[in-house]
Protein backbone atom coordinates (compact mmCIF):
# COMPACT_ATOMS: atom_id res chain seq x y z
CA UNK A 1 0.00 0.00 0.00
CA UNK A 2 1.08 3.40 -0.93
CA UNK A 3 0.91 6.35 1.84
CA UNK A 4 1.21 10.03 0.74
CA UNK A 5 4.12 11.71 3.17
CA UNK A 6 3.33 13.56 6.08
CA UNK A 7 5.53 15.54 7.13
CA UNK A 8 6.03 17.65 10.54
CA UNK A 9 6.41 21.92 9.84
CA UNK A 10 8.03 22.20 13.50
CA UNK A 11 11.19 20.37 12.35
CA UNK A 12 11.67 23.09 10.24
CA UNK A 13 13.04 25.34 13.45
CA UNK A 14 13.98 22.24 15.44
CA UNK A 15 15.75 19.80 12.81
CA UNK A 16 15.83 22.02 9.28
CA UNK A 17 17.99 19.35 7.71
CA UNK A 18 15.75 16.20 8.71
CA UNK A 19 12.75 18.43 7.34
CA UNK A 20 14.24 19.79 4.14
CA UNK A 21 15.43 15.48 4.00
CA UNK A 22 11.91 14.71 4.29
CA UNK A 23 10.57 17.52 1.70
CA UNK A 24 13.17 16.26 -0.72
CA UNK A 25 12.10 12.75 -0.58
CA UNK A 26 7.97 13.57 -0.93
CA UNK A 27 8.82 16.32 -3.39
CA UNK A 28 11.03 13.37 -5.55
CA UNK A 29 8.55 10.94 -4.99
CA UNK A 30 4.74 11.74 -4.77
CA UNK A 31 5.35 15.46 -5.68
CA UNK A 32 2.13 15.49 -2.85
CA UNK A 33 2.39 15.40 1.15
CA UNK A 34 0.66 16.74 4.05
CA UNK A 35 2.05 19.34 6.06
CA UNK A 36 1.14 18.54 10.01
CA UNK A 37 2.14 21.34 12.56
CA UNK A 38 2.01 23.77 10.39
CA UNK A 39 1.28 27.81 11.52
CA UNK A 40 -1.97 29.07 9.92
CA UNK A 41 -4.77 28.77 12.50
CA UNK A 42 -7.77 26.37 12.42
CA UNK A 43 -10.10 29.37 12.99
CA UNK A 44 -8.91 30.92 10.09
CA UNK A 45 -9.80 28.32 7.63
CA UNK A 46 -13.09 27.06 9.04
CA UNK A 47 -13.96 30.77 8.53
CA UNK A 48 -13.40 31.02 5.00
CA UNK A 49 -14.73 27.14 5.10
CA UNK A 50 -17.99 29.13 6.11
CA UNK A 51 -17.80 32.27 3.92
CA UNK A 52 -17.28 30.01 0.89
CA UNK A 53 -20.45 27.81 2.24
CA UNK A 54 -22.36 31.18 2.23
CA UNK A 55 -21.58 32.48 -1.00
CA UNK A 56 -22.47 29.09 -2.59
CA UNK A 57 -25.64 27.66 -1.20
CA UNK A 58 -26.91 31.24 -1.69
CA UNK A 59 -25.95 31.95 -5.08
CA UNK A 60 -27.95 28.62 -7.02
CA UNK A 61 -25.13 26.89 -9.35
CA UNK A 62 -25.52 28.28 -13.02
CA UNK A 63 -23.22 28.80 -15.65
CA UNK A 64 -22.17 31.99 -14.96
CA UNK A 65 -18.57 32.55 -15.75
CA UNK A 66 -17.14 35.97 -14.55
CA UNK A 67 -13.85 34.86 -13.74
CA UNK A 68 -11.16 38.08 -15.66
CA UNK A 69 -7.75 38.05 -16.80
CA UNK A 70 -6.38 38.43 -13.28
CA UNK A 71 -7.65 35.02 -12.22
CA UNK A 72 -10.54 37.19 -9.83
CA UNK A 73 -14.26 36.50 -9.45
CA UNK A 74 -16.72 33.55 -10.60
CA UNK A 75 -16.28 30.21 -12.52
CA UNK A 76 -19.80 28.31 -13.25
CA UNK A 77 -20.93 25.41 -13.23
CA UNK A 78 -19.63 23.25 -16.32
CA UNK A 79 -17.27 26.31 -17.54
CA UNK A 80 -13.64 24.85 -17.42
CA UNK A 81 -11.79 22.89 -19.55
CA UNK A 82 -12.45 23.30 -23.29
CA UNK A 83 -15.45 21.05 -23.60
CA UNK A 84 -16.72 22.71 -20.48
CA UNK A 85 -17.93 19.25 -18.85
CA UNK A 86 -16.07 19.66 -14.99
CA UNK A 87 -18.79 20.17 -12.01
CA UNK A 88 -17.52 21.75 -9.80
CA UNK A 89 -18.37 26.37 -8.74
CA UNK A 90 -15.50 28.00 -8.17
CA UNK A 91 -14.70 31.72 -6.54
CA UNK A 92 -10.94 32.84 -6.95
CA UNK A 93 -9.10 35.79 -5.61
CA UNK A 94 -6.21 36.23 -7.67
CA UNK A 95 -2.73 37.39 -6.89
CA UNK A 96 -3.55 41.02 -7.29
CA UNK A 97 -5.25 42.89 -4.81
CA UNK A 98 -9.37 43.48 -5.62
CA UNK A 99 -11.07 46.54 -4.58
CA UNK A 100 -13.71 45.00 -2.00
CA UNK A 101 -16.48 47.34 -3.69
CA UNK A 102 -15.99 44.43 -6.67
CA UNK A 103 -16.34 41.77 -4.20
CA UNK A 104 -19.83 39.42 -3.58
CA UNK A 105 -21.68 41.47 -0.86
CA UNK A 106 -21.01 37.91 1.22
CA UNK A 107 -17.13 38.35 0.22
CA UNK A 108 -16.68 42.43 0.94
CA UNK A 109 -17.25 42.55 4.68
CA UNK A 110 -14.51 40.12 4.56
CA UNK A 111 -11.95 41.76 2.49
CA UNK A 112 -9.24 42.39 5.08
CA UNK A 113 -9.70 38.75 6.21
CA UNK A 114 -9.13 37.03 3.06
CA UNK A 115 -6.16 39.11 2.36
CA UNK A 116 -4.43 38.99 5.48
CA UNK A 117 -5.21 34.91 5.18
CA UNK A 118 -3.66 34.73 1.93
CA UNK A 119 -0.54 36.93 2.96
CA UNK A 120 -0.12 33.65 5.65
CA UNK A 121 -0.25 31.18 2.77
CA UNK A 122 2.05 32.80 1.08
CA UNK A 123 4.58 33.27 3.89
CA UNK A 124 3.95 29.37 4.30
CA UNK A 125 5.00 29.09 0.87
CA UNK A 126 7.44 31.33 1.14
CA UNK A 127 9.45 29.06 3.35
CA UNK A 128 8.69 25.99 1.68
CA UNK A 129 10.72 27.47 -1.09
CA UNK A 130 13.42 28.28 0.86
CA UNK A 131 13.87 24.80 1.49
CA UNK A 132 13.13 23.84 -1.81
CA UNK A 133 16.03 25.93 -2.93
CA UNK A 134 18.32 24.30 0.03
CA UNK A 135 17.79 21.00 -1.02
CA UNK A 136 18.81 22.50 -4.57
CA UNK A 137 21.83 23.15 -3.45
CA UNK A 138 21.04 27.23 -4.02
CA UNK A 139 21.09 30.24 -1.71
CA UNK A 140 17.56 29.64 0.44
CA UNK A 141 16.24 33.16 -1.17
CA UNK A 142 16.50 31.59 -4.80
CA UNK A 143 13.34 31.12 -5.34
CA UNK A 144 11.40 33.30 -2.65
CA UNK A 145 12.80 36.29 -4.02
CA UNK A 146 11.06 35.81 -7.02
CA UNK A 147 7.45 35.33 -5.14
CA UNK A 148 5.86 38.71 -4.34
CA UNK A 149 2.89 38.64 -2.96
CA UNK A 150 2.42 42.29 -2.86
CA UNK A 151 3.49 43.77 -5.65
CA UNK A 152 3.22 40.67 -8.28
CA UNK A 153 1.82 37.37 -8.96
CA UNK A 154 1.47 36.19 -5.34
CA UNK A 155 -1.21 33.70 -4.09
CA UNK A 156 -4.36 32.98 -5.73
CA UNK A 157 -7.13 31.91 -3.30
CA UNK A 158 -9.50 29.36 -4.31
CA UNK A 159 -12.84 28.58 -3.28
CA UNK A 160 -14.33 25.21 -4.93
CA UNK A 161 -17.61 24.04 -4.06
CA UNK A 162 -18.83 20.58 -5.91
CA UNK A 163 -22.42 20.22 -5.46
CA UNK A 164 -24.13 17.01 -4.34
CA UNK A 165 -26.46 16.67 -7.17
CA UNK A 166 -23.63 16.21 -9.90
CA UNK A 167 -25.15 15.12 -13.36
CA UNK A 168 -22.33 12.85 -14.87
CA UNK A 169 -24.43 13.08 -17.70
CA UNK A 170 -24.04 16.72 -18.42
CA UNK A 171 -19.73 16.19 -17.50
CA UNK A 172 -17.42 13.30 -17.06
CA UNK A 173 -15.72 14.98 -14.12
CA UNK A 174 -16.12 16.67 -11.07
CA UNK A 175 -12.39 17.82 -11.98
CA UNK A 176 -10.30 16.23 -14.90
CA UNK A 177 -6.75 14.93 -14.36
CA UNK A 178 -4.54 17.76 -14.67
CA UNK A 179 -1.38 19.60 -12.86
CA UNK A 180 -1.37 22.71 -11.20
CA UNK A 181 0.37 25.50 -13.10
CA UNK A 182 1.97 27.45 -10.32
CA UNK A 183 5.04 27.29 -8.33
CA UNK A 184 3.05 25.09 -5.30
CA UNK A 185 -0.34 24.54 -4.11
CA UNK A 186 -1.45 24.38 -0.58
CA UNK A 187 -5.19 22.72 -0.43
CA UNK A 188 -7.60 22.77 2.63
CA UNK A 189 -10.33 20.47 2.22
CA UNK A 190 -13.70 19.21 3.88
CA UNK A 191 -13.66 16.02 5.84
CA UNK A 192 -15.76 14.67 2.43
CA UNK A 193 -12.33 14.01 0.88
CA UNK A 194 -12.23 12.34 -2.78
CA UNK A 195 -8.81 14.14 -4.00
CA UNK A 196 -7.24 11.40 -6.28
CA UNK A 197 -3.35 11.41 -6.94
CA UNK A 198 -1.24 9.41 -9.34
CA UNK A 199 0.86 7.83 -7.41
CA UNK A 200 4.42 7.22 -7.82
CA UNK A 201 3.87 3.68 -9.36
CA UNK A 202 1.08 5.19 -11.67
CA UNK A 203 -2.15 4.28 -9.85
CA UNK A 204 -4.99 6.39 -9.07
CA UNK A 205 -4.95 7.05 -5.26
CA UNK A 206 -7.52 8.45 -3.05
CA UNK A 207 -6.00 11.07 -0.65
CA UNK A 208 -7.60 9.99 2.84
CA UNK A 209 -8.64 13.48 4.68
CA UNK A 210 -6.57 14.51 7.67
CA UNK A 211 -7.59 16.80 10.32
CA UNK A 212 -6.26 20.41 10.03
CA UNK A 213 -3.78 19.06 7.52
CA UNK A 214 -3.30 20.48 4.13
CA UNK A 215 -1.77 18.75 1.25
CA UNK A 216 0.66 20.28 -0.43
CA UNK A 217 1.63 19.45 -4.29
CA UNK A 218 4.05 20.59 -5.93
CA UNK A 219 3.29 22.97 -9.34
CA UNK A 220 4.41 23.06 -12.84
CA UNK A 221 7.35 25.60 -12.46
CA UNK A 222 8.94 24.22 -9.54
CA UNK A 223 9.08 21.00 -11.28
CA UNK A 224 10.99 22.88 -14.26
CA UNK A 225 13.29 25.02 -12.10
CA UNK A 226 14.50 21.59 -10.75
CA UNK A 227 14.91 20.12 -14.44
CA UNK A 228 11.75 17.36 -13.45
CA UNK A 229 13.21 16.29 -10.46
CA UNK A 230 10.82 17.78 -7.83
CA UNK A 231 7.34 16.15 -9.82
CA UNK A 232 4.35 18.19 -10.55
CA UNK A 233 1.72 15.45 -10.21
CA UNK A 234 -1.30 14.86 -11.95
CA UNK A 235 -4.87 14.75 -9.57
CA UNK A 236 -8.32 14.50 -10.29
CA UNK A 237 -11.81 14.38 -8.47
CA UNK A 238 -14.07 12.07 -10.23
CA UNK A 239 -17.74 10.75 -9.57
CA UNK A 240 -17.13 7.90 -7.32
CA UNK A 241 -17.61 9.09 -3.60
CA UNK A 242 -21.60 8.94 -3.12
CA UNK A 243 -23.31 12.03 -3.74
CA UNK A 244 -22.17 14.44 -0.58
CA UNK A 245 -21.33 18.54 -1.79
CA UNK A 246 -17.90 19.07 -1.18
CA UNK A 247 -16.03 22.21 -0.63
CA UNK A 248 -11.88 22.81 -0.94
CA UNK A 249 -9.87 25.84 -0.69
CA UNK A 250 -6.61 25.52 -2.90
CA UNK A 251 -4.20 28.31 -2.85
CA UNK A 252 -1.76 28.80 -5.82
CA UNK A 253 1.45 30.30 -5.12
CA UNK A 254 3.00 31.96 -8.08
CA UNK A 255 6.12 33.41 -9.71
CA UNK A 256 6.34 37.17 -10.16
CA UNK A 257 5.29 37.57 -13.64
CA UNK A 258 8.96 37.60 -15.44
CA UNK A 259 10.48 34.87 -14.11
CA UNK A 260 12.29 32.86 -16.24
CA UNK A 261 10.80 29.24 -16.91
CA UNK A 262 14.19 27.11 -17.41
CA UNK A 263 16.29 24.79 -15.14
CA UNK A 264 18.27 26.08 -12.46
CA UNK A 265 20.97 23.76 -14.13
CA UNK A 266 21.29 23.97 -17.64
CA UNK A 267 20.58 21.14 -19.49
CA UNK A 268 18.76 19.22 -16.71
CA UNK A 269 15.69 19.47 -18.13
CA UNK A 270 13.81 15.91 -18.48
CA UNK A 271 10.78 16.36 -19.10
CA UNK A 272 8.85 17.65 -22.26
CA UNK A 273 6.69 21.14 -22.55
CA UNK A 274 7.29 23.91 -25.22
CA UNK A 275 9.05 26.21 -23.30
CA UNK A 276 11.79 28.49 -24.97
CA UNK A 277 12.38 30.75 -21.91
CA UNK A 278 8.69 31.16 -21.60
CA UNK A 279 8.22 33.57 -18.82
CA UNK A 280 5.60 32.85 -15.70
CA UNK A 281 3.55 35.04 -16.31
CA UNK A 282 2.96 33.63 -19.80
CA UNK A 283 2.73 30.38 -18.64
CA UNK A 284 -0.05 31.22 -16.76
CA UNK A 285 -1.78 33.14 -18.89
CA UNK A 286 -2.02 30.29 -21.95
CA UNK A 287 -3.02 27.75 -18.79
CA UNK A 288 -5.88 30.16 -17.81
CA UNK A 289 -7.16 30.91 -21.26
CA UNK A 290 -6.96 27.49 -21.93
CA UNK A 291 -8.89 26.72 -19.18
CA UNK A 292 -11.26 29.38 -18.73
CA UNK A 293 -11.65 31.32 -22.35
CA UNK A 294 -11.74 27.75 -24.82
CA UNK A 295 -7.82 28.52 -25.37
CA UNK A 296 -6.26 26.39 -27.98
CA UNK A 297 -4.55 23.01 -26.67
CA UNK A 298 -2.24 23.29 -29.41
CA UNK A 299 -0.51 26.25 -28.08
CA UNK A 300 -1.11 25.97 -24.47
CA UNK A 301 2.16 24.62 -22.52
CA UNK A 302 1.60 21.25 -20.84
CA UNK A 303 4.30 19.08 -19.22
CA UNK A 304 4.57 15.63 -20.71
CA UNK A 305 6.81 13.02 -18.57
CA UNK A 306 6.93 9.46 -19.14
CA UNK A 307 5.46 8.29 -16.32
CA UNK A 308 2.20 10.55 -15.93
CA UNK A 309 -0.57 10.50 -18.58
CA UNK A 310 -1.42 13.26 -21.44
CA UNK A 311 -3.33 15.71 -18.89
CA UNK A 312 -5.78 18.75 -18.89
CA UNK A 313 -7.47 17.35 -22.08
CA UNK A 314 -9.88 14.47 -21.09
CA UNK A 315 -10.72 12.14 -18.16
CA UNK A 316 -8.19 9.07 -17.69
CA UNK A 317 -11.50 6.90 -16.30
CA UNK A 318 -9.37 3.93 -14.55
CA UNK A 319 -10.63 3.66 -11.01
CA UNK A 320 -8.86 4.62 -7.51
CA UNK A 321 -7.69 2.89 -4.86
CA UNK A 322 -8.19 4.14 -1.21
CA UNK A 323 -5.53 4.23 1.43
O1 LIG B 1 -10.80 20.42 -4.89
C1 LIG B 1 -9.71 19.86 -4.72
O2 LIG B 1 -9.49 19.14 -3.73
C2 LIG B 1 -8.59 20.02 -5.70
C3 LIG B 1 -8.62 21.28 -6.49
C4 LIG B 1 -7.52 21.34 -7.51
O3 LIG B 1 -6.79 20.42 -7.73
C5 LIG B 1 -7.33 22.58 -8.31
O4 LIG B 1 -8.19 23.48 -8.26
O5 LIG B 1 -6.30 22.67 -9.00
FE1 LIG C 1 -5.09 21.05 -8.87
Amino acid sequence: MENIPVLDFSLKSSNPQRFDEDLGTAAKGWGFFFLKNHPLSKEDVAKNFTLAKEFFHGSPPGPEHTINEDNVGYSGRWCEGADGKDDHISFNFGGKYQAPMNLPPVFAPHYDFIQDFKMKVHSLGNELLRSFATILGLEAEYFSKSHNQVTDAGLTLRYMYYPANYSPENGQTRLRAHSDFGSLTVLFQDDVGGLEILSPSGKWITAPVIADTPLINIGDFLEIWSGGMFKSTVHRLSFRNGSAERFSMPCFMSANVDTILKPVREGTLNLSCPLNDMTAGEYYRRRLDFLHRGGDASTTPFITREDQPSVDVGFVPDEATDV
